[in-house]
């Protein structure tokens, strides 16, 4: 169980001095929940998912994994949790410069001792898995071929099977399709879900596209300046709440419905 209790953040400085990005945001996600966050741009989206594992500080507010605080944990603790959340953002999340090989199984490192990872040196058993994540997510015979030498769709799918690799019981994506053409994001998109599935992993992921959003999560959330304004399962967002999520703005940005 991810609980969120009056989750509040307002950056300092930058643009937007007047309003919070997260303006008290209260959420209980169950075990094995597929939530998918749509909102406006700006709405607090990203901001709300990296306040999850701390990647932001909130200024106020709690968030509980399993029973364990998250919010105020000291650093090892919070090491701990963060082994147990797997997150795939919408770029950069990779090693550029280093082999896809060393990045899947980088998706071990907070469970291995801190040597290892210092020294790339790894056990077998970890090459073997890392090797069986690339083949699930389409990738065998790249292993050995730097990151910045994929193309964005192979990357993701890198990142997805360093997500196998972690085997997180909660996976937080921030935006992960959003860089990806129709055909990758499916993919992407598919391979979350069957994770889901199998695995029984607990998704958050902020997306863009409503369809998509409607397709393959369980559950909805709204974001609106920094509120919640739907949470429902899918069949429930309709015309009316869309409207309510996105207001009507004067770009009359296209949602993808
Ligand atoms: N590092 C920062 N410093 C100052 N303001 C920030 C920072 N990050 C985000 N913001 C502001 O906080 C608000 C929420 O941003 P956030 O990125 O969480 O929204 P979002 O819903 O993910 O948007 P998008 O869909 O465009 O990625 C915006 O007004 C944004 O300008």
């Amino acid at each position: 169980m991810l609980e969120i209790k009056g989750l509040r953040k307002h950056y300092r400085g930058g643009g937007g001095a007047g309003t919070p990005a997260l303006d008290g945001i209260s959420l209980r996600i169950a075990e094995g929940e597929f939530t998918a966050v749509l909102g406006p741009s700006g709405a607090g989206k990203s901001t709300l998912i990296r306040c999850i594992n701390r990647l932001v500080e909130p200024d106020a507010g709690e968030v509980i994994w399993n029973g364990k605080p998250v919010t105020g944990s000291p650093p090892e603790e919070l090491r701990n949790i963060r082994a147990e959340i797997g997150m795939v953002f919408q770029q950069m999340q990779l090693l550029s410069r280093l082999s896809v090989m060393t990045n899947v199984i980088a998706g071990q490192f907070a469970r291995m001792p801190r040597w290892r990872s210092l020294l790339g040196v790894f056990p077998a058993e970890a090459a073997r898995q890392a090797r069986s994540a690339l083949a699930e997510v389409g990738l065998s015979g790249l292993e050995g071929r730097r990151v910045d030498a994929l193309s964005g769709g192979q990357q993701q799918r890198a990142a997805i099977a360093r997500v196998i690799m972690q085997q997180p019981k909660l996976l937080l994506g921030d935006e992960p399709i959003s860089s990806l053409d129709a055909v990758n994001a499916e993919r992407v998109l598919a391979l979350i879900a069957r994770l889901h599935r199998e695995k029984g992993m607990t998704v958050v992921l902020n997306l863009h596209n409503v369809a998509m959003a409607k397709r393959y999560a369980s559950r909805i959330i709204g974001l609106t300046a920094g509120r919640i304004t739907f949470d429902g399962p899918p069949e429930q967002l309709g015309e009316h709440e869309l409207k309510r999520i996105y207001p009507p703005d004067p770009v009359g940005a296209d949602h993808s419905l």
